[in-house]
Order: structure tokens, then sequence, then C-alpha cells
């Protein structure tokens, strides 16, 4: 097996940054020896209004050079974490008549093994062998939740869940922002984070699948459409990146588990935001010989508000790449490709 990236850490409050330095280094040495971190860098969010020239360095290479990074000190409970897995793997355990009582309507809900194909390119008609629960904006009532007398902790659990990872994100987001030279609370401003389009999508992979050789990947390659994804993994390994979307072979490299971090990824409309600048890197999971779970958290602007280049990120040499488009509309184009609808 090949060696993982090395990701930069970003920290969004650590009173303490040499001790969690030195606990992730642990993690890694104990828990996967192939894995080796050389290079721990950090950012901290914690009295910061005010990005110093190293936050800038950290920021270029989680941003720029890989879309992706850890997110650590992020204020998700370590309980809670497992609960919202317990809870996962307690649904996807359910008679598939009774999970398809609650098939996705409203971009909520259960999908089956195959239903779905991340890699819209591929010409292959079949889906990815996952399924997956779809949980959306809490303040609507689109969700649908599992009965009350089966799964009597699932809704807090879940809700629970929705709020502080989308506390953690926004937090993140002016982390961004300041590395990005903007204010701040500037995706505030936009109207990004006023009601935003934040999902959690439950995943199960499971291991025991009897399939064609061919069939690599439980995830097919694909990209995330919104401003930053928040995932948390089972530990079982599988997620890969390619950093080099154009490169032909596609070079695909591990990404490792760090316990208790996120595995954060940049996506499509910040991507457009910052003209290219930062990187929506193109990920997939390998079909795994053990049953995975993971817990995607996706976040999106809010659904009118107009992703457009930043001025910081363009000029009379290097024009916007895309034009403004609406939240909603770009969402639902996506959409529309990933499920042929
Ligand atoms: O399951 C994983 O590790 C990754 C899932 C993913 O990329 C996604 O849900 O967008
Ligand atoms: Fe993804």
């Amino acid at each position: 097996m090949c060696d993982a990236l090395q990701l930069p850490i970003i920290d969004l409050f650590s009173p303490d940054r040499f001790s969690t330095a030195n606990s992730i280094r642990q993690t890694l040495v104990l828990g996967a020896k192939k894995y080796p971190l050389l290079c721990i860098q950090f950012v901290t969010l914690s009295k910061c209004n005010e990005i110093c020239f190293q936050t800038h360095e950290v920021f270029e290479q989680a941003c720029v050079d890989h879309g992706f990074f850890y997110l650590v000190n992020h204020g998700v409970d370590e309980g809670l974490i497992k609960k919202v897995f317990e809870q996962s793997s307690i649904f996807f355990s359910l008679p598939i008549e009774d999970k398809m009582m609650l098939a996705k309507k409203n971009h909520r809900g259960y999908t089956a093994l195959y239903a779905e194909k991340l890699d819209t390119t591929s010409l292959s008609s079949k889906g990815d062998p996952k399924e997956s629960f779809y949980i959306g904006p809490l303040s609507d009532n689109l969700n649908q939740w599992p009965l009350e007398e089966d799964l009597p902790s699932w809704r807090v659990t879940m809700e629970t869940y929705h709020q502080k990872v989308l506390s953690a994100a926004t937090k993140l987001l002016s982390l961004i922002a300041l590395s990005l030279k903007l204010e701040e609370d500037f995706f505030e401003k936009v109207g990004a984070l006023n009601e935003p389009l934040a999902f959690i999508r439950l995943l199960r992979y499971p291991g025991d699948l009897d399939t064609s050789s061919e069939e690599i990947c439980g995830a097919s390659a694909h990209s995330d459409y919104g401003t930053v994804t928040l995932l948390m993994t089972d530990g079982v390994p599988g997620l890969q990146v390619c950093r080099e979307k154009s490169a032909q072979p596609l070079v695909w490299e591990d990404v490792a588990s760090v316990s208790g971090a996120f595995i954060v990824n940049i996506g499509d409309m910040m991507e457009r935001w910052t003209n290219c600048l930062f990187r929506s890197t193109l990920h997939r999971v390998l079909r795994p010989r053990q049953e995975r779970y993971s817990v995607a958290f996706l976040t999106n602007p809010n659904k009118d508000c107009i992703v457009e280049c930043l001025e910081s990120c363009c000029s009379e040499s290097c024009p916007p790449r895309f034009p403004p488009i609406k939240s909603l509309d770009y969402l639902e184009e996506r959409t529309r490709l990933a499920y042929g609808l």
C-alpha cells in the first residue's frame, strides 16, 4: 500500500497546540503505521481575527495544493459522533422494505445500493455499491424520520449533529474568509450562511458483496458540489484523492483517518468563488473488504446566494472562469446529472 497523503491540520480551537500535535502524531503512529505524517502544521482560530504569514502557508497547502485537510478541536463531541455511527448502523440494518418507506424525496431520505452514481462521466449504467441516507436543513420540515418506536434516539442525535457540525463549518468558513484576505464574516454577508443548504449524508459500504472484479469503487470518483465537506469515517480505509484531475492516467493517493478529526475537502462552489485558486479535489472510495460506515456533512450556500468570482481572485490577465450562478441552480444541475433525472 502506498503512503498516505500528508495533509495539513487546521485547528479550530486549541489552547495547547503542542499537546494536540503530539496526540495526533501518536494516533497516526499507533493506528496507521503505513501512514506517516511527517509535517504537522496548525492554524488556530481561537482568538484570531487576523491571519499571520505562517497561517497563509498552511492554508495554501490545505486549500490550494490539496483541497483536503484535517480539522481538529472542532467542538463536535466524540460521544455524539459515536452515537451517530451507532444510529446509522441500526438504521441500515433494518429490512429493505422499512428503509424504502423513507425513500429519498426532496433530497432527503434513503437511497439503496446501486441507486446513485457519484461519477457522472462513467459509462457504466450501474450505480455505486453503497447505501445512503440524507438529512437536510432542520428548519424546513422536509426531512424524513424513521418511526420513533423503531429508532427513538435517531432524530435528536441527527439534529444535534447537524447543529454542531454546521457550527464548526461556520467557524471554518470565517477562517477561510480570512485566509482569502476577506472580512471574517464575508460568507455571512453574502448570504451563504443564512439557512445554508447543509446535508448529512450517512453512508454504508457493505463489505461482502459478490460482484465482478471490475467494480473497484464503493463511491465512484467525484468532487463535492458545495463550499466545504466535513467527513467522519469509522476508520476502515478506502478514501483516495486524485490531485491532478487532468493527468492521464489518474494518480490516486490514500487518505488516512485520524481518530476524532474531520477530513475536510473544498467543494466546487468554493472553487468557483476562488476562480480555481482553491481546489475541489477529485476523490473516491475503494470498495472496502469489510463493511465501512462514514458520515459526510455537505455544506452549500443558501439557495439564493450568488456564487461569483471574488475580486481578489481575478485580474485582467486572469479573468473569471465561471459566470455568477445562484447556488440552487448550480445544485439542481449537478444533482440532475448525478441521478439522471
Ligand atoms: O465515504 C467516504 O469516505 C467519502 C464519501 C464522499 O466522498 C461523499 O459522500 O461525498
Ligand atoms: Fe465526496
